[in-house]
């Protein structure tokens, strides 16, 4: 695909004896959101935490904005412009909300650019302005989740991965946090998604993906996926 920006092929990723991903293959294209569902075990956060460099595959290539992603060790994959808000957040509950954002710019020396970009991520979640001098640990779950993705955001990503975002969130803290997607891609970000909400994710996707067992079984648009029989029984509780 001419417009991959992430193009990954046959990988695959193993806890010593254990098999976690068997070997699959897909793209995100440039200025798309792009989500992996599946249910749990299936190998999705083990998929983002081996494109951010933190595992090693046993076999596969994966290929970002034209490199190959193989042997470059985590922290050269962030300014590569590969960023990952995890799993449960690990945020800094007793660093202030400032210099929790700031841990995201880690890499970068243009002290004005850092700045507008702790501007940027106040204005687009408010709260975290509001409180930007307190602990981390007394935001809500919601909005440490605000902060992941701020913090994400500092390395100004390509390609920003976000792990389960609208985890343990209310419906409302959860709309919130899949607008905000929409408004990064608006904005020219390009997102991968990993979530548990198929409903809301694949609605805002451009392509999904399903991942079983450490496989992909089925790929479409989010559009097609919605409507797909399988996907409605698995996914969207349906009988
Ligand atoms: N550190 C680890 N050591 C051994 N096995 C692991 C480890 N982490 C994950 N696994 C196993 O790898 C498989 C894939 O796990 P992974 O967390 O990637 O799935 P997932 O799709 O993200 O699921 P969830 O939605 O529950 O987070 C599971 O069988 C899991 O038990």
């Amino acid at each position: 695909m001419s417009n991959a920006l992430l193009d990954v092929q046959d990988l695959r990723v193993a806890y010593g004896k254990i098999e976690a991903v068997k070997g699959i293959s897909f793209t995100v294209a440039a200025g798309e959101v792009t989500t992996l569902i599946g249910t749990n075990g299936a190998g999705k956060t083990t998929t983002l935490r081996t494109l951010s460099g933190l595992l090693r595959p046993t076999a596969g290539s994966i290929t970002f904005d034209g490199q190959s992603l193989a042997t470059v060790p985590a922290h050269r994959i962030v300014a590569l412009g590969l960023a990952h808000s995890p799993e449960g957040r690990h945020i800094f509950p007793r660093m202030t909300i400032e210099e929790n954002l700031l841990l995201g710019a880690f890499l970068r020396k243009d002290q004005a650019g850092i700045t507008e970009d702790v501007e940027r991520a106040y204005t687009l979640f408010p709260i975290l302005g509001e409180r930007r001098k307190q602990a981390a640990g007394t935001l809500s779950g919601g909005e440490q989740q605000m902060l992941a993705m701020g913090r994400a955001l500092m390395s100004r990503p390509k390609l920003l991965m976000l792990d389960e975002p609208s985890m343990g969130l209310s419906p409302i803290m959860m709309q919130k946090i899949m607008a905000t997607i929409v408004e990064l891609k608006a904005s020219g970000t390009t997102i991968l998604l990993v979530e548990q909400n198929a409903q809301a994710a694949l609605s805002l996707s451009d392509r999904g993906y399903v991942m079983q067992t450490g496989r992909i079984v089925l790929t479409g648009t989010g559009a097609e996926l919605l409507r797909d029989e399988s996907v409605r029984k698995s996914y969207l509780g349906e009988d």
